[in-house]
């Protein structure tokens, strides 16, 4: 049969011409989940050649470039791309060997024209001559607009003739064009295809090349003809309309199609794709044998075994595309001014707020005074005029008129002083003996709203200190009656009834508030968060549109791509943690008794953290709505147990452990050592805080590198 013969065909010229062949792929299968895209696929590019892929939507061509240029890993079978697997240590495919269109036009919209190619330019180690010549080339070739254009102002034509102009930028020996002639007009098609013709005119150069446009095939030296995943024919364009007597290629595909499915029907159960190949058996061995005499003659297999040298030098990051990327990511920013003037001031609009409006006293609470004394001298009013009245608004009533809008929550607590409190406050004070009715009618009674704790305290805070003054004053007022005049040991006489004596804190101050012990863990939590949230959407987007992808057929490593993030990540948060630290000193007066160089380092290791895990999100997550739900549940729950908000001794046992783990923990812990206690790296408390963060920065960063190795 015709489908028969193609593949006797199909295999003729490979075992003569192996060894000068650009791409050979051997029982290459590869699935996505359950679907079965590529099965057993043989091809063969020859050196110096264009060769047209051709085939209906979803038969799996991206699918087999991706293999080639080493982006998807196949699950069974052997590729081998000048001479060597992709990816092999010290191969350059991927790198500058290879120029690689993807289907999606897989341009950084932000970037002008200039910018892109300067940006691959970069990658593979062009001069700025180079790169120079080669910009002029292609935008007066591909009739593209001014260079300075931007990439998201351009029609859907010109960026993929952008894109084009950058798999042609440095003169790749390999071509990889996914369907360049989209949405191109037929006279830059045409221009196209001329030149393509013209760079394998010398036979250094090789091309693959999709389209959906059959005819325009047949400027090909082979073309492909694959369907369900492998390949029915592969010849000159001539041969194969010769063969099966077509007018056109078109025709010729058409009738190779209902060949394979007659066979199909005919000879195998499983469907068309297994009828037109030997047995995947007996084509393995044939394969193997194939690929290995062209290895042999093309490379030489003991060289293939890179040694640890080549190993080391492919594995070691190149400062030149780490350079790259981070100019990259800057550009980027730069040309996003209003969301880097936000990703700078958020932080501080964050620690203003928290400042601002976490810990402070309440202030204005209204409670109901019902005082039964009625002379101004009443050792009750002057209990009233101690109160503090910025926290605290009396409002007079009668006792039921206090207790109904108690009720009904207009006011905070009741106070209430019997008509005698004055003279068996006294009493109490004079006699050591007194009636259970004079302690009564000596006593302030109070009734408080407990619903909110921190007002209820703040009240009986006030209230304690008020009568703790007027204990004071009653007591000078005695003293003044039996001297006749203030003597200086009035006071140490006060201090002898008041037995409770603060003495000067050892850390911190008297007036420490909850702001003081929050700051710190909040700073750490601030610059954390805002550095997972700018980097857990990072690869999510550039994976999606293609961009990674491109970047790693380029030459770029995982672990560059981490590295080049990590250092422009770096750049925004070390604005971010200047401005923190300028509010919370300077306007907003905490405390910093340690050295600020540490501070300093710890916020920043922080923020590596957050940049850190924001990258294990962003490799392992496709969709931008998972990565941002992952980015907000980790939010509540380690804020919550990492002791910032809330004293870690609180947290029930089981529980503390897990909270000690956390990368805030003791890293906050630390910070208010070195801010409010002054101490340096010599204390386990703040060296603890070190290492935990590093720990966490090197675990995350790994974890990063290596999901994104392994997706790639
Ligand atoms: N990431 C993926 N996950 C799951 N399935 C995929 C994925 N990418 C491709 N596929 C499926 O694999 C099959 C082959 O896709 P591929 O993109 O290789 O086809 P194609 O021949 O390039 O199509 P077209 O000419 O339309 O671009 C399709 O059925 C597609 O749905």
């Amino acid at each position: 049969c015709k489908v028969g013969m193609m593949n006797a065909d199909l295999e003729a010229p490979l075992s003569a011409g192996s060894c000068s062949a650009a791409i050979q792929c051997r029982d290459v299968c590869r699935s996505y989940g359950k679907l079965k895209v590529l099965s057993s696929l043989n091809l063969t590019v020859p050196q110096g050649q264009i060769y047209g892929l051709l085939g209906p939507s979803g038969c799996g061509k991206t699918t087999l470039l991706k293999c080639i240029v080493g982006t998807l890993k196949i699950s069974r079978g052997h590729i081998s791309v000048l001479g060597k697997p992709p990816a092999f240590p010290g191969h350059e495919v991927p790198g500058r060997m290879v120029g690689y269109m993807p289907q999606d036009i897989a341009l950084y919209s932000e970037f002008t024209i200039s910018n892109t190619l300067w940006f691959y330019g970069r990658i593979h180690g062009l001069s700025s001559k180079e790169t120079e010549d080669r910009m002029n080339f292609l935008i007066n070739f591909l009739d593209l607009p001014q260079k300075n254009s931007l990439v998201r102002n351009l029609s859907g034509g010109q960026r993929r003739r952008v894109s084009l102009g950058a798999a042609l930028l440095q003169n790749p020996q390999l071509l990889i064009l996914d369907e360049p002639t989209v949405g191109v007009d037929p006279v830059l098609r045409a221009k196209i295809w001329q030149h393509l013709v013209e760079i394998v005119r010398g036979g250094q150069v090789s091309v693959i090349i999709t389209t959906h446009y059959i005819e325009e095939a047949r400027q090909a030296n082979t073309v492909g003809l694959m369907r369900n995943g492998r390949l029915l024919a592969e010849a000159n364009p001539e041969a194969v309309m010769k063969q099966h007597n077509a007018a056109t290629l078109e025709s010729a595909f058409l009738q190779l199609c209902e060949d394979s499915d007659q066979m199909g029907s005919k000879d195998s159960p499983e469907g068309p794709a297994h009828t037109n190949s030997p047995s995947p058996d007996s084509l393995r061995d044939e394969s193997r044998e194939l690929l290995g005499k062209n290895l042999s003659r093309a490379t030489d297999i003991p060289k293939l075994k890179a040694d640890w040298k080549v190993k080391a030098r492919h594995v070691i990051p190149k400062w030149r595309n780490i350079a790259a990327l981070t100019i990259k990511t800057m550009v980027r920013m730069r040309r996003n001014p209003g969301s880097l003037c936000f990703q700078f001031l958020l932080p501080v609009i964050q620690i203003c707020l928290m400042c601002l409006c976490i810990g402070g006293d309440p202030k204005g609470i209204e409670v109901a005074v019902v005082n039964n004394e009625t002379s101004s001298s009443a050792y009750s009013h002057s209990l009233l005029s101690f109160l503090d009245n910025t926290s605290i608004i009396q409002v007079n009533m009668s006792h039921n008129e206090a207790f109904d809008r108690i009720r009904n929550g207009e006011y905070w607590g009741v106070i209430e002083f019997g008509q005698n409190f004055t003279s068996y406050l006294t009493k109490r004070m004079l006699q050591p003996r007194v009636s259970r009715e004079v302690v009564e009618g000596g006593s302030v009674h109070i009734w408080l709203d407990l619903t909110n704790r921190q007002i209820a305290i703040m009240l009986q805070k006030k209230l304690h200190e008020a009568f703790q003054f007027l204990l004071y004053s009653m007591i000078l007022h005695v003293i003044h009656v039996m001297f006749g005049t203030f003597h200086h040991d009035c006071l140490s006489f006060c201090h002898y009834f008041y037995s409770l004596s603060f003495e000067e804190p050892i850390y911190g101050s008297q007036n420490t508030d909850f702001t003081t012990f929050v700051t710190p863990g909040a700073v750490l939590s601030i610059t954390f968060y805002l550095a997972v949230g700018l980097t857990a959407l990072s690869f999510v987007l550039e994976r999606k549109e293609g961009l990674m992808d491109r970047c790693w057929v380029a030459g770029v490593s995982s672990l560059e791509t981490m590295l080049a993030h990590l250092f422009s990540q770096l750049l925004v948060i070390s604005v971010q943690i200047i401005l923190l630290l300028l509010f919370i000193l300077l306007v907003f007066k905490i405390p910093n008794e340690g050295s600020l160089a540490l501070v300093v380092t710890l916020i920043v290791l922080q923020g590596v953290t957050g940049i850190s895990f924001g990258l294990v999100i962003s490799s392992a997550i496709d969709d931008e709505q998972s990565a941002n739900q992952a980015a907000l549940g980790i939010f509540y729950p380690n804020l919550i147990i990492s002791g910032v908000i809330w004293p870690v001794e609180c947290i029930p046992y089981p529980l503390r452990y897990l909270s000690l783990a956390l990368p805030q923990t003791y890293a906050s812990e630390a910070l208010r050592c070195i801010m409010y206690r002054g101490w340096g790296l010599s204390r386990m408390m703040v060296w603890r805080g070190f290492a935990v963060t590093l720990g966490w920065n090197t675990f995350f960063l790994i974890l990063a590198t290596i999901i994104l190795k392994l997706r790639t």
